[in-house]
């Protein structure tokens, strides 16, 4: 049972499960590395799937340089033998991308709008600027049956306008939150989402949330923050991933050497 945290909006009352979808970027950027399939982005999904989460997700980037596009294609595969789950495909909405997409049918494709060369997601869409971009794709994926949903700021400004878009959802990016987590603003911060995802529950969109929550800051996220969906989670679970098996691993090692 979560601890309740001192900000929830909703104490007291009982909080719906939220999905955890693992994002395999990081898998694939070490498989990258070396010219052979391992570690293999699909068996890691499959051990995702088969551990509870409600899902996985890829964000291939231009370059390639961690999920690639024939990823988007065997995980989609992947998914049917877990009814019930979902692929997720993130990324800026280019042409390539699109087509990808549409290939791969994922059930949800969020949309970031990250520049080609960007080291990582670092905003979300300033929606009344890319209006138009928007509508347009949004229409595209939604006529293939592919649920749309768009990374936002904590911005209810933002979000509020949503909904004209045709996206199903928003995504808020949650790096601010896990800066701050532990720290003196963290309790502004925090409410600041509470307050940006009551904005998406109002507008009826569903809510999901992701950039560098783990193991420590996810839970009194989902305690205070109403409504979330979704979590997409994957540079901080790879690394938890290795802290947990890095020193048993090592354990095996000497042994053998020393057999
Ligand atoms: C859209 C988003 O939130 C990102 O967190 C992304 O999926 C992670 O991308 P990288 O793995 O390239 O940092
Ligand atoms: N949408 C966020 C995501 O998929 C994973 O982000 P991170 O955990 O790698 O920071």
């Amino acid at each position: 049972m979560r601890q309740q945290s001192m900000f929830s909006p909703h104490q007291g009352t009982q909080r719906m499960a939220t999905q955890l979808s693992v994002n395999l970027n990081k898998i694939a950027l070490i498989r990258n590395s070396r010219g052979r399939d391992y570690p293999s982005v699909t068996h890691f999904a499959r051990l995702a799937l088969q551990h509870g989460a409600a899902g996985v997700t890829i964000h291939p980037r231009p370059d390639q340089r961690h999920a690639r596009n024939a990823d988007a294609l065997a995980l989609a595969a992947l998914v049917q033998e877990f009814p019930g789950t979902e692929l997720n495909i993130e990324g800026y909405p280019s042409r390539e991308f699109l087509d990808v997409v549409l290939q791969a049918r994922p059930a949800q494709c969020t949309l970031v709008p990250d520049e080609p060369g960007q080291l990582t997601s670092d905003h979300g869409w300033n929606i009344a600027a890319r209006m138009d971009l928007l509508k347009d794709v949004v229409a595209e994926l939604n006529a293939a049956g592919i649920r749309v949903s768009l990374f936002v700021d904590p911005d209810p400004a933002q979000i509020a306008l949503a909904p004209q878009t045709g996206a199903a959802r928003v995504e808020l990016y949650t790096e601010e939150y896990a800066l701050h987590y532990g720290q003196a603003a963290s309790a502004e911060i925090l409410a600041r989402y509470a307050a940006a995802a009551q904005c998406a529950l109002e507008q009826g969109l569903g809510l999901n949330a992701g950039h560098d929550l783990n193991l420590q800051n996810l839970g009194d996220f989902l305690q205070a923050v109403p409504g979330v969906d979704e979590v997409s989670i994957g540079h901080a679970l790879t690394v938890e991933a290795l802290e947990t098996g890095f020193a048993e691993v090592i354990r095996r090692y000497v042994a053998i050497c020393n057999r």
